[in-house]
C-alpha cells in the first residue's frame, strides 16, 4: 500500500447489539495508541472524530425484529456520506466501531465510488440474516445480507436500492457460527465462506491468499471489514459477542500482513471491540496491532 491518507471515522454504536460496551471501542482503540502508530509508520492521519450517535436509554425499540431500526437507518445515512467523502477525496477511510451495523453504511458509501471494491468479511458469524430470519432481531447480525440488497427496505435503501456488494468478490474469513437460516441463505449466494475449518485444514496463509485472489479479481481494491470477535476470547476477551475456537492472535496478524502485502487494501473497519469485557484494553490493543499490520507494519 502506498504512503498515503488515513481518515478515521468513529462510529460509537451499540444499538444494533443485544450487549452493551461497543459504543466505546472508538475511545478504546484511539487510546490504544493508533494515530501515533499510524503516523509512525509514514501515514498521514485525518481523525474526523466521531459520529453522532444517540444513547439507547433515550430511545425505545419498536420493533423487535428490528431492535433501534430508525436510530441505525439514521447513522448509516451519515455515515456513508463520510465515507463515500473519503473516497472522493482519495484518502483510505478507517471506521472504528462500534458495533458491525456500521458495516451497512461504510459499504453504502464504498457503492457511490466510482472504484469498485471486493470485500474480506472477518467473522465468526456470516452477519447474513434478514427480517426474516433473525433469530435476535439485532441489526448486527444483518450487514452482510444488507449489503447485498436483502432484508429491510429502509437498509437495503441506503445510498439508492442497489446492491451494494458484488457477491462474486466477496469472501467471509473465520466462521464459527451461524444460525441455520442465515447458514441456507449463504449458501445459496455466491459468497465464498471460509470456516474456521478451512483455516485449520489450509492454514491462514492458503486461506487469504485464496480470499485475496477472490476479493481482488476485476476490482479496484478490497475492502476489509474486520468483527474482532473472529479472534479466539482468550486473546481477544473485549468483544460484543464471543466464541471459544477462534483464531490466532498470529493468525489474524498474518492475514493482515499479507493483505497489506498484496497491496489491494482500499478501506478497512474494525468493529465489536467491547471495553467493558475486555482485560486492560488488551482487544483494543490488539485491534491497534492488527491495524498497524494492515497499514504496512511490520516485525523486521
Ligand atoms: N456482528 C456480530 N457480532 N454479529 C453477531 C450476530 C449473532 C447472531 N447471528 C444474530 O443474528 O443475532
Ligand atoms: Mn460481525
Ligand atoms: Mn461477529
Amino acid at each position: 500500500m502506498q504512503k498515503k491518507v488515513v481518515r478515521i471515522i468513529g462510529v460509537p454504536i451499540d444499538l444494533g447489539a443485544d450487549r452493551r460496551g461497543v459504543d466505546m471501542g472508538p475511545s478504546a482503540i484511539r487510546y490504544a495508541g493508533l494515530n501515533a502508530r499510524l503516523k509512525r509508520l509514514g501515514w498521514i492521519v485525518e481523525d474526523y472524530g466521531n459520529i453522532d450517535v444517540p444513547v439507547p436509554e433515550t430511545r425505545e425499540i419498536k420493533d423487535k425484529k428490528l431492535k433501534y431500526l430508525e436510530e441505525i437507518v439514521q447513522i448509516n445515512e451519515q455515515l456513508h456520506l463520510i465515507v463515500a467523502k473519503a473516497k472522493k477525496d482519495g484518502v483510505i477511510p478507517l471506521i472504528l466501531g462500534g458495533d458491525h451495523s456500521l458495516g451497512i453504511g461504510t459499504i453504502a458509501g464504498l457503492a457511490l465510488s466510482e472504484q469498485s471494491f471486493g470485500l474480506i468479511w472477518f467473522d465468526t458469524h456470516g452477519d447474513y440474516n434478514t427480517l426474516d430470519t433473525t433469530e435476535s432481531g439485532n441489526i448486527h447480525g444483518m450487514p452482510l445480507a444488507i449489503s447485498n440488497g436483502l432484508g429491510a427496505p429502509e437498509l437495503t435503501g441506503i445510498g439508492g436500492n442497489n446492491k451494494k456488494l458484488r457477491e462474486e468478490n466477496t469472501v467471509i474469513i473465520g466462521a464459527r457460527e451461524m444460525d441455520p437460516q442465515e447458514k441456507e441463505l449463504l449458501r445459496r449466494s455466491k459468497i465464498k465462506v471460509f470456516t474456521m475449518r478451512d483455516i485449520d485444514q489450509m492454514g491462514m496463509k492458503e486461506v487469504v491468499s485464496e480470499g485475496i485472489r477472490i476479493a481482488s479479481q476485476g476490482t479496484d481494491g478490497i475492502h476489509i471489514s474486520f468483527d474482532l470477535d473472529v479472534i479466539d476470547p482468550e486473546e481477544a476477551p473485549g468483544v460484543g459477542t464471543p466464541v471459544p475456537g477462534g483464531i490466532t492472535y498470529r493468525e489474524a496478524h498474518l492475514a493482515m500482513e499479507l493483505l497489506a502485502d498484496s497491496g489491494y487494501i482500499s478501506s478497512m473497519d474494525v468493529v465489536e471491540v467491547n471495553p467493558i469485557l475486555d482485560n486492560h484494553n488488551k482487544t483494543a490493543k490488539l485491534a491497534v496491532g492488527l491495524i498497524c499490520s494492515a497499514f504496512g507494519e511490520r516485525i523486521f
